[in-house]
């Protein structure tokens, strides 16, 4: 579904990821780990289109995704849930489901269901919310763009434990509903626990990519590339 092919991204003359090729199938789930400023990040905003590449192939649905704008984005299937949430502050939790809506599955009402925080907060601004509710208002913001792939920039991150374990929650709900998704998570345990395959990123260049079984079983990898 998705193909990244020798991508080559970074910031104004700071080159980031160096030939990183990628692939994610229908229905997969696949990690993307790696240390702090290893280019996760920055391989998700270039395939969302909100950096440019410098050079390489990403396609989505046979689309040569370069020759889209990122606001189109979701016409294609793809949603981004990103780092550090991004809220709107002034919308309230309903507004930011109805603006976005696109048919299928996920309706502000199924996610309500998914989501019975903010079902009990819909009438809050976003600048209201607590950092988890945000977290599950940028959640359920992508899903009811009903996309084909969605992609996860540490959704986790920050979070207090039973917040962040109501995010696994619902993340194991999407995958028993084959949703293909590329999460990107620092929690390696978890994140083998839920997804197919992984990519592990190490100065912008992809250093190893194998099953969830391969890297369950080789802590060594975790100490080497993860630091854990
Ligand atoms: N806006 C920016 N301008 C210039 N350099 C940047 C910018 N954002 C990130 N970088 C640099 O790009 C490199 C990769 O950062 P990136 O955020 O992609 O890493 P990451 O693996 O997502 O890390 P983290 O887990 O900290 O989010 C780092 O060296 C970082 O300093």
């Amino acid at each position: 579904m998705l193909e990244v092919r020798d991508l080559c991204a970074g910031y104004g003359g700071s080159q980031v990821l160096f030939d990183v090729s990628l692939e994610i199938g229908k229905g997969e789930i696949v990690g993307l780990l790696g240390r702090n400023g290893m280019g996760k990040t920055t391989l998700v905003r270039t395939v969302m289109r909100l950096l440019p590449a410098m050079s390489g192939a990403m396609t989505f649905a046979g689309q040569d995704l370069r020759g889209i704008a990122p606001h189109r984005l979701a016409r294609c299937g793809l949603a981004l849930v990103p780092e550090g949430r991004r809220v709107f502050p002034n919308l309230s939790v309903e507004e930011h489901l109805t603006a976005f809506a696109r048919p299928g599955r996920w309706t502000p009402a199924t996610l309500f269901e998914l989501f019975p925080t903010l079902a009990s907060r819909r009438g809050h601004m976003g600048a209201q919310l607590s950092g988890g509710e945000q977290q599950m208002l940028a959640m359920a913001r992508a899903l009811v763009t009903n996309p084909q792939l969605l992609l996860l920039d540490e959704a986790t991150e920050g979070l207090a434990p039973l917040i962040r374990e109501e995010i696994w929650r619902v993340l194991g709900v999407l995958r028993e509903a084959g949703h293909s998704m590329l999460v990107v998570d620092k929690y390696v345990q978890r994140l083998v626990g839920l997804a197919d395959r992984h990519y592990i990123l190490e100065k912008g260049r992809v250093a190893w990519t194998g099953s969830s079984q391969a890297l369950g079983a080789d802590r060594e990898l975790w100490h080497r590339y993860l630091g854990v």
